[in-house]
């Protein structure tokens, strides 16, 4: 289950099933209420007792209905409370389907949530588009704050689920639901920004629409790698040459960790250009990886016209100054596959002419504040908070840099967004049991730079190169665990890699065939 689903793509999925007279709203609303029922028992086997029922207008207050009626089934003692009355004709008739108590939310009571072990939050899903009030959000906190497990029918009420943003007034609930159960596909709300953060213990349900034809344009979660990443035979330099760019003496650290990265990550060679003053530094801190001295973009002449020389990697620890700028433009025009990070994408950000030689090889790799630097009016209308209709979200500003750069742009985070010039776009959550907080450390970028450039040098695609190197950087995390720094990625990654190919040949799939994608 990879795809993300934007709440349009999900409401076109249903309406096309639906009017093919495949399955009926009601049939997919019962499957759904079921699903949350079976996710409860699931997450908390054996729980029983009181439950309240917050319900929306829409159908995903509709779902709320079919919840309260099979948990009272089940022996739960259920009290339903509506925002507002069922205004959908699946959710008019599930309420009718309702016998037992049913309050306005308005009236909702401390004392009403005594002892109560659930709440269920059926108050907005897919459907919410302008911002919700205090009425929505207090009674959820409420109920926390009475012991209640919040679970969050979809997601949690006052999230977008396009954008994963909240959509608020003003004050939200404190924290995460701690269940969130969505049907049949996770939405990009689930993973992007606050969405990720706040979706608790995370399940999918099935409600039988698997089988239906999926939109274009459906964004992927990246998954693990596989055998295309071990090495078939050959010398080291059928595995490619990566160059590595650093900065003066005592700035060098970055790019080391860079290009240690790319060695071991499979680049056949490595080697670090530094400025002829920084040689000595180098020589003392690095054994495998080569070394040359490059003073001016014209000593990367030859370097650059050796066929041999199959990626580079620009951008940690570089510099800011004419020199610099140089030496990255000379490497642009060669055309030649690139990862571009950091000062790279600073210098890219102040001159239009660098950028103007942007080419569909590159990967560019900004946080936050480098993505604003280059691109600042996305950067913006991302971080506006949304208001009525849909958002703009993080898939639709990486989406939109990429095509006006014409290059792959990787945009860091916890939600990781990989988007190509043609609009392809893979989203690597590091959340649940991928979750890679560790890496908060100075340092992380520049080996995420050295992998996803070691993966261009042996060859892979662009795209490919960076949605490897998302999901190895954080593998490489979550192997070695608390107390990370950046130096220790690098030396993760081969328990990675053997963890990936012994997998591998547990699936009876030969490793050491490798034909680069
Ligand atoms: N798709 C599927 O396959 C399936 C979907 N299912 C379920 O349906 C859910 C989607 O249902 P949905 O489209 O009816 O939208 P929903 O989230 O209930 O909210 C819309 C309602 O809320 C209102 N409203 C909005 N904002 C508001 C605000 N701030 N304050 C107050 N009101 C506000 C809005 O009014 P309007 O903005 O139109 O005036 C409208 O009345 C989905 O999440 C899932 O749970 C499952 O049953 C099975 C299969
Ligand atoms: N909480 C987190 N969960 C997962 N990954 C994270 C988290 N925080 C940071 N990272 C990752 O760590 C790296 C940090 O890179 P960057 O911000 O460039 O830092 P630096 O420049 O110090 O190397 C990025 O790959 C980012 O995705
Ligand atoms: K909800």
């Amino acid at each position: 289950m990879t795809e993300l689903l934007t709440s349009a793509q999900m409401r076109a999925i249903e309406t096309a099933a639906i009017s093919a007279g495949r399955v009926t709203g009601l049939a997919l609303m019962e499957r759904a209420g079921q699903g949350v029922v079976d996710a409860i028992q699931t997450t908390w086997p054996g729980l029983c007792g009181r439950a309240v029922v917050f319900c929306g207008p829409g159908n995903n207050g509709g779902d709320g209905y079919v919840i309260a009626r099979l948990l009272q089934a089940q022996g739960w003692q259920v009290a339903i409370f509506a925002l507002a009355p069922p205004a959908t004709p699946d959710a008019i008739a599930m309420a009718a389907a309702w016998e037992g108590p049913s309050r306005p939310l308005a009236d909702l009571a401390a004392a009403d949530l005594q002892g109560a072990a659930l709440c269920i939050d059926a108050l907005f899903g897919t459907g919410l588009q302008r911002p919700i009030g205090p009425e929505v959000w207090q009674p959820l906190a409420l109920a926390r704050r009475a012991g209640a497990r919040i679970v969050a029918v979809d997601i949690l009420s006052g999230l977008c689920a396009d954008s994963g943003q909240v959509r608020s007034l003003g004050g939200y609930l404190d924290g995460p639901a701690d269940l969130t159960v969505s049907f049949e596909w996770a939405k990009l709300g689930h993973v992007l920004a606050e969405g990720g953060q706040r979706r608790g213990a995370f399940r999918v349900v099935p409600i039988g629409l698997s089988e239906e034809p999926h939109p274009d344009g459906v964004v992927r979660l990246v998954t693990a790698p596989g055998a295309e990443l071990d090495k078939a035979q050959g010398h080291k330099f059928s595995h490619g040459h990566l160059l590595v760019l650093s900065g003066g003496p005592g700035k060098g650290g970055a790019a080391r960790l860079a290009a240690r990265a790319g060695l071991r990550i499979g680049a056949g060679l490595v080697t670090l250009g530094c400025p002829p003053a920084a040689m000595a530094e180098n020589a003392t801190r690095m054994d495998a990886v080569m070394l040359t001295p490059l003073a001016h973009a014209g000593d990367m002449v030859s370097l650059l016209a050796d066929a041999r020389l199959t990626a580079l990697c620009l951008g940690p620890g570089f510099g800011l100054g004419a020199g610099q700028a140089a030496k990255l433009a000379a490497t642009l025009r060669a055309r030649k596959p690139a990862v571009l990070d950091a000062d790279a994408l600073t210098l890219l950000s102040r001159d239009p002419e660098v950028r103007a030689l942007l080419h569909d090889q590159l990967v560019l790799t900004p946080h936050g504040g480098e993505f604003a630097r280059l691109v600042p009016d996305l950067a913006a209308q991302m971080a506006n908070p949304p208001g009525r209709g849909p958002a703009f979200s993080k898939v639709d500003a990486v989406r939109a840099a990429a095509a006006r750069l014409g290059v792959v742009v990787l945009l860091k985070g916890p939600d990781t967004v990989i988007a190509t010039p043609g609009g392809q776009v893979q989203v690597h959550a590091a959340l649940g049991d991928r979750a890679a907080p560790w890496l908060a450390t100075a340092g992380a970028g520049d080996v995420l730079a050295g992998i996803i450039a070691g993966l261009l040098a042996r060859g892979f695609r662009p795209d490919r190169a960076a949605a490897m190197g998302a999901w190895l950087h954080v593998s490489a995390a979550r192997n070695f665990g608390p107390g990370l720094i950046a130096e220790d990625l690098t030396e993760a990654l081969p328990a990675v890699l053997r963890g990936l190919f012994q997998a591998e040949a547990g699936a009876g799939v030969s490793a050491s065939s490798n034909p680069p994608a």
